[in-house]
């Protein structure tokens, strides 16, 4: 993240960094999780929240973040804020009381310095990985660090309920971040980067935030212009606290952002990454209606925003105008996203699009719309933290749902401009290619001697012959003489065999391949985990359930299996004496009773052209 070389009220300075680490040799430690670690991130660079921050007067240990007029008439900007902060003074050092004995040679870590604002700070040791949270006291001071060692804040307890861990924070150093540190801005650094392209002169409107949870769209776009009409700067804030920086859809969606970002020539646009979690119900065309600009009061409190003066004014303020180009005004423009007409494709609605899963990264309890109600107004905080004096949440109405342009991408429909800029269309067209380009397994089910063997080798058969789809067949028996070998037919060998199955078949299918499967795969939990997997890898996953019912299996009894079964002689036989849980789930069901080999497969391949998965 960028720091512009500034300290926030909750970084220390170089010399009290050297006295914390130098104690913290005693301290336990916390390895954060990577949402913790993105909390905490925010916390330290001032981004959250502002009511934490020391008051702007206080002379020698004043904070970064800018002191904010009275007056509603005032701007609530003010780019002088940029001024450095006067560095905040090294503590007096005093040994907390009940802490450990300073090592030899090194004072010991104190408590905060009196004149030290004291902001509260909680982490869930639990949520962490720490399993052993009874050893935390209060009146101790915790080592935060990140994945490898390095630790970022220290933790002065002053309270410990269960594995929740509260008090003081003093951060030592931000998380370093391999990818986009050029997109990544502090409260402070985002003001002087704006300052340094001109874009917060005295007299200028104030900055105004437009939150990116997912991705940005024609209508956004149409939206962002409105918004920057009125002359000032526009800065999209793509939350990705806890992001992986090696998940590739995580870079896909930065890729879409900046290309959508790249058409505005007219605006002064600037894409931030800030360390909250994205919400996957932010992401698609809900909730907030037409009306979704959000400004700020600026209320103060001794010239600084105080807690009730954060709050939003009005639902929903417009931004003053009609956004450009929304469909039936005909005020569609012709810019570098083309000016298409509208084809009603953009419609809302969820799902889980393959660039869409990145921005819901995080599973979100924080769906329902009490507590949506409350990300607006962590997002308000975090906004008046950074100085904005407006902000959006979620998609322009008309901005298509991630399902509507997955189910596109799937199809090999083009996007068309009045959707989506080219250049959004084709990273996505790139990362999303049509399922019939995509691999794919096919995984029959069914008890022993159901024909998934015949069906299989048959399915294999008709797929070579139309020549578009590389094909490995998975049979059980070749199976259970290479990959499983060894194994035999307790829960525990199935499991662990279905599973091995499962993973070829995810691997085959994330290069593109077809992988077709045909174990006896007797537990519904398992077939799950192989569906999760092989759909994890890009690909697609279809189950068929061979729905031989066991009186027909076992009088076909090819292999004589079945009679010995009966006898006792093979304990724990599919059907007689060992479970077949019947799939809930399956996208296929085959009645090998009433229809031939033959006609079976034909309802497979239809099924595969149906969906899209084998080009007509
Ligand atoms: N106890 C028992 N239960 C079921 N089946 C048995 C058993 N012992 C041997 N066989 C033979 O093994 C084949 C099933 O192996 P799978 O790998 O498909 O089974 S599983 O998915 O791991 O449950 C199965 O082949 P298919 O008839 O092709 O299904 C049987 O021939
Ligand atoms: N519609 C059908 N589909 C598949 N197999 C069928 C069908 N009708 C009869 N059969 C016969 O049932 C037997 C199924 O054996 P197999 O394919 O080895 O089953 P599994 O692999 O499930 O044990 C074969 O002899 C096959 O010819």
């Amino acid at each position: 993240m960028r720091t512009t070389g500034e300290r926030t009220a909750l970084l220390v300075d170089e010399a009290r960094a050297a006295e914390l680490t130098a104690a913290s040799l005693r301290w336990q430690s916390v390895t954060l999780s990577a949402v913790q670690l993105a909390e905490l991130e925010l916390r330290l660079s001032g981004g959250y929240p502002p009511r934490d921050d020391p008051p702007p007067d206080h002379g020698h240990n004043g904070p970064a973040s800018p002191a904010r007029p009275a007056s509603p008439a005032s701007p609530a900007w003010r780019p002088s804020a940029v001024a450095s902060p006067a560095p905040i003074s090294p503590a007096p050092i005093s040994p907390l009381p009940g802490s450990p004995p300073a090592a030899p040679g090194h004072p010991p870590a104190s408590p905060l310095p009196a004149h030290y604002p004291a902001p509260q700070y909680t982490v869930d040791a639990g949520d962490a990985g720490t399993q052993d949270a009874e050893k935390f006291q209060p009146g101790s001071t915790v080592a935060l660090r990140d994945s490898e060692g390095v630790m970022l804040a220290a933790l002065h307890l002053t309270e410990v309920v269960g594995s929740a861990l509260s008090g003081t924070v003093e951060g030592l150093r931000l998380p370093e971040h391999p990818d986009y540190p050029e997109l990544r801005f502090t409260p402070a650094a985002l003001r002087a980067e704006l300052l340094r392209r001109g874009w917060t002169a005295p007299n200028e409107p104030a900055p105004v935030a437009v939150w990116a949870d997912g991705l940005l769209h024609t209508a956004d776009l149409d939206r962002i212009e409105a918004l920057g009409a009125a002359g000032g700067a526009v800065v999209v804030l793509a939350p990705v606290g806890g992001a992986d920086p090696a998940d590739a859809r995580h870079h896909l969606r930065i890729r879409c952002l900046k290309a959508a970002l790249a058409t505005l020539s007219d605006v002064r646009a600037l894409l931030a990454l800030v360390p909250v979690q994205p919400v996957t119900r932010l992401t698609e065309s809900v909730a907030f209606g037409p009306d979704t600009v959000i400004r700020f009061e600026t209320v103060t409190d001794g010239g600084r925003p105080t807690a009730a003066g954060h709050a939003v004014s009005g639902r929903a303020a417009t931004a003053g105008r009609q956004p450009a180009g929304r469909p039936g005004t005909g005020q569609e423009r012709s810019t570098g996203r083309g000016a298409g007409g509208r084809d009603g494709s953009s419609g809302g609605g969820g799902g889980d699009g393959q660039y869409q899963r990145n921005a819901g990264q995080e599973t979100d309890d924080r769906d329902s719309e009490p507590a949506l109600a409350g990300e607006v107004a962590y997002r308000t905080q975090v906004c008046l933290a950074y100085g904005f004096s407006a902000m959006t949440v979620g998609p322009a109405p008309s901005a298509p749902g991630a399902a509507a342009l997955s189910m596109l991408l799937d199809r090999g429909t083009r996007l068309p401009p009045a959707l989506t800029p080219p250049a959004v269309a084709a990273e996505l067209v790139r990362a999303q290619p049509p399922r019939s380009e995509r691999g794919l397994t096919v995984l029959f089910t069914g008890l022993s001697g159901s024909g998934k063997s015949t069906l299989a080798k048959l399915l294999v058969c008709r797929l070579l012959e139309r020549g578009d789809r590389r094909v490995t067949l998975l049979d059980g028996d070749v199976v259970r003489l290479h990959l499983s070998k060894g194994l035999g037919f307790s829960r525990e060998d199935r499991n662990a065999n279905v599973l091995r199955i499962g993973f070829v078949a995810a691997s085959v299918t994330a290069v593109g391949g077809t992988a077709v499967c045909a174990p006896i795969a007797p537990y519904d939990d398992v077939r799950h985990q192989v569906r999760t997997m092989v759909e994890d890898s890009g690909g697609g996953f279809v189950l068929v359930h061979v729905a031989t019912p066991l009186q027909v299996c076992e009088a076909r009894d090819r292999k004589g299996l079945y009679a010995k079964a009966r006898a006792g002689i093979i304990p724990t036989f599919t059907g007689v004496s060992d479970p077949y849980e019947e799939p809930t789930d399956a996208d296929i069901v085959i009645d090998t009773v009433d229809a031939s080999p033959h006609d079976a497969v034909q309802t497979v391949l239809s099924h595969l052209r149906t969906d899209g998965w084998l080009a007509p």
